[in-house]
């Protein structure tokens, strides 16, 4: 299935008529250099293109009033004179003749992408559109926004759809106010619907309807500039503790960003500890991504230092949610030079090329770890994968809030000229070339090669670096023939000659060993293990930092950890999704970015119990490390699960998690002081600014 791309130069015809600095970087070439950047990159000859369509009135009035489309209406017609005095109604937007009609293709170009994704006519897709949609609020155009493209897009998607769950992730710089505004008591009963519904059908089904509390929902997650209010548009309720009101409490999550030069480092820690394990407890249909690149470095209105390849990592990351059904819309961005950047890594990654490995992670600053960990107390009675999250921080953020505020009177703002000055250099993003074999297996006879799959044939004789063991007698001949595979697929992998590996093996401890008994340092610089299930002899295990084992099973071994060996333990052991997802979100993934490995060792071992949705899940995930080189080792005897296993080894998402029990209370405690003994030695393992200078 493939990735859908929306984009007509039609949007590209309207512009700023009048001199207004507040929208002067609202320009046409937006569109068109990101558009350009996708073609001369051909990306956009590997999408499935897909034609805009203007969105009819009763679509547009999913989201808005009608005496507002009524007076947008009327735009078209105006005099110059006539569009400055509409526009003065309303804030930082500006109208053009033709802006009514792009603003109708904008909308359209979102339910369009709906469309495609949910009738299975491709797996994801991104539109490309203006005017940007998230400001817009029921009756009022703002912040270059006319229409609430990913509101009405939620909205059509339950009614049109079905769809109960609709996450929105707000990646754009700016709080996208509109969106809150328009779902910030949902979930809610659906009164109108069911009620019209009901008037067609007859009385049997009346009754079955009536009684059916129609529940839908919409969690909108943002991150945004915020300075304690004095970032536009400077509202009170942008701030991280508006979280829903009555039963849409817990599905507003707002990461206000209280200072700029926001890294990489920041925004994974953010998806890490709040974002993801909030979406994969909220479990999904649909996952909507108001996609603004103005958080991307060099943007004037951001001011951020985040590179353009964070966006393939933010968009991997959602990916496995919804049975990979992602709808990615155009909001902001205005830098001209990494807008088409972090456009392209973000169509390179929908359309699953492999990812670069994340720029220089370093521990979040703490001003974002202020922020994670009030977001996190703010939401941790409405999410359980939360629930064991930190206080409010002692110096509460919010005071800060009121005191710059009352400050705001004498403060002059910096001037934009100085700020601009500040505009950093950045590399241009890694290429991403797809190895020439996606995956390779290497099975016994009698296991038939899942298609997609290519059978790795390596020479026969001894790898050269295991010429060595021979000489010291080693003894299982057939032990060291594997390895010698091994080490021979790991060769190829660091060469980019295979993608990812599937390897059955009889005996998996054995294997182990083997292969990382003095793992030859010219193979690989650093290899993470992630072990499900219990392994009984680990004295392989290096403290050299060569290798971060991280072992997921029901034994207790807290008390032998160390800082490259990690062993999590749950009392349910690899069968309890909740907490197993819980350890890959909170401590897998952020130790994982920070160690950054240069080729990832899976390794399933016999009764670990985990499900297939929970390994495909965790599969994907680790694709996003060491460039998608991830080598699976499982045990012939557990041959069933291959095909789920080469299903997400070949990049296809893993199907969405069953409903997630709550988090055991023992576990989620241990899980906690685990990350809290380990934060000193891993970063990216921080929840809290206690500690930090
Ligand atoms: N009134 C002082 C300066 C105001 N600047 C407003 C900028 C609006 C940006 C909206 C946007 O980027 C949508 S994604
Ligand atoms: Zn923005």
């Amino acid at each position: 299935m493939g990735t859908a791309l929306i984009y007509d130069e039609e949007m590209t015809k309207y512009k700023l008529l009048w001199v207004d600095p507040a929208c002067k970087i609202e320009v046409p070439e937006r569109l068109t250099v990101s558009y350009e950047a996708l073609v001369r990159s051909g990306l956009s000859d590997r999408c499935v293109s897909i034609p805009p369509r203007e969105a009819t009135d009763a679509e547009i009035l999913l989201a808005h009033s009608e005496e507002y489309l009524e007076a947008v209406k009327k735009t078209p017609y105006m005099t110059l004179e006539d569009l400055k005095e509409f526009t003065l109604q309303y804030g930082d937007v500006y109208f053009h003749p033709n802006i009514y009609h792009c603003a109708k293709l904008a909308a359209g170009s979102a339910l369009q992408l709906v469309d495609s994704v949910m009738t299975g006519k491709v797996r994801n897709g991104i539109a490309l559109v203006r005017p940007p949609g998230h400001h817009s609020m029921r009756s009022a155009a703002n912040g270059f926004c006319v229409f609430n493209n990913v509101a009405i897009a939620a909205q059509y998607a339950k009614q049109k759809h079905g769809v109960k769950r609709v996450l929105i992730v707000d990646w754009d710089i700016h709080h996208g106010q509109g969106v809150q505004y328009c779902f910030e008591d949902d979930p809610r009963f659906n009164s109108s619907y069911s009620l019209r519904t009901c008037s067609r059908l007859n009385r049997l089904n009346i009754l079955l309807i009536i009684f059916i509390l129609v529940f839908y929902s919409v969690l909108y997650y943002s991150w945004h500039r915020y300075e304690h209010q004095k970032f536009w548009p400077n509202l009170r309720e942008s701030d991280y503790d508006s979280v829903g009101k009555g039963n849409g409490a817990g599905f507003n999550v707002n990461v206000p960003w209280n200072k700029v030069g926001m890294e990489n480092s920041d925004y994974l820690s953010i998806f890490c500890h709040v974002l993801l394990p909030v979406a994969y407890e909220f479990c999904p249909d649909l996952v909507l991504v108001c996609a603004g690149f103005d958080s991307a470095i060099g943007d004037p209105e951001g001011e951020m230092c985040a590179t353009p390849d964070i966006f393939a990592h933010l968009t991997h990351l959602l990916m496995n949610l919804a049975g990979g059904k992602l709808c990615a819309v155009l909001e902001g961005g205005y830098n001209l030079t990494s807008l088409p950047q972090s456009v392209c890594q973000t169509v390179q990654t929908l359309l699953g090329d492999p990812l670069p490995q994340p720029a220089g992670l370093r521990s979040p600053c703490k001003s974002a770890l202020e922020s994670l960990q009030c977001v996190r107390s703010a939401h941790r009675r409405y999410w359980s994968f939360l629930k064991h999250a930190a206080n409010q921080p002692s110096t509460d953020i919010s005071t800060k809030r009121i005191k710059l505020a009352n400050e705001e009177e004498g403060k002059t703002e910096m001037a934009v000229e100085e700020r601009a000055a500040e505009i950093k250099e950045w590399p241009e993003p890694p290429e991403r070339p797809s190895p020439p074999v996606r995956c390779a297996s290497l099975l016994p006879e009698d296991v038939a090669c899942p298609d997609g799959l290519k059978l790795f044939s390596s020479s026969k004789d001894l790898h050269p670096l295991l010429a060595s063991k021979l000489q010291n007698g080693a003894d299982d001949q057939d032990a060291l023939i594997t390895v010698s595979r091994l080490y021979a697929m790991i060769e190829k992998m660091l060469t980019n000659e295979i993608g990812s590996g599937l390897v059955l093996i009889s005996d998996i401890s054995a294997a182990m060993m083997g292969a990382l008994q003095d793992l030859p340092s010219d193979l690989v610089d650093r290899v993470l293990v992630v072990c499900v299930g219990k392994e009984k002899d680990l004295n392989y295990l290096t403290t050299d930092g060569k290798m971060l084992f991280v072992q997921i099973s029901d034994e207790d071994k807290e008390k032998e950890k160390n800082k490259y060996f990690i062993p999590v333990s749950l009392k349910k052991g690899c069968s309890d999704t909740a907490g197993f997802i819980q350890a890959v979100l909170g401590l897998l993934l952020p130790l994982a970015y920070e160690y950054d490995p240069t080729l990832v060792l899976l390794v399933r071992t016999p009764g670990s119990g985990v499900d297939d949705s929970m390994w495909q899940q965790l599969i994907g995930l680790l694709l996003g490390f060491a460039k998608g080189h991830t080598l699976v080792l499982m045990q012939t005897n557990e041959k069933v699960h291959v095909g789920p296993t080469a299903s997400a080894l070949l990049g296809r998402p893993a199907p969405p998690l069953l409903e997630l029990q709550t988090l055991d209370q023992e576990d989620g405690e241990a899980l906690e002081r685990l990350r809290e003994r380990l934060q000193t030695d891993w970063k990216m393992l921080q929840t809290t600014s206690e500690g930090t200078e």
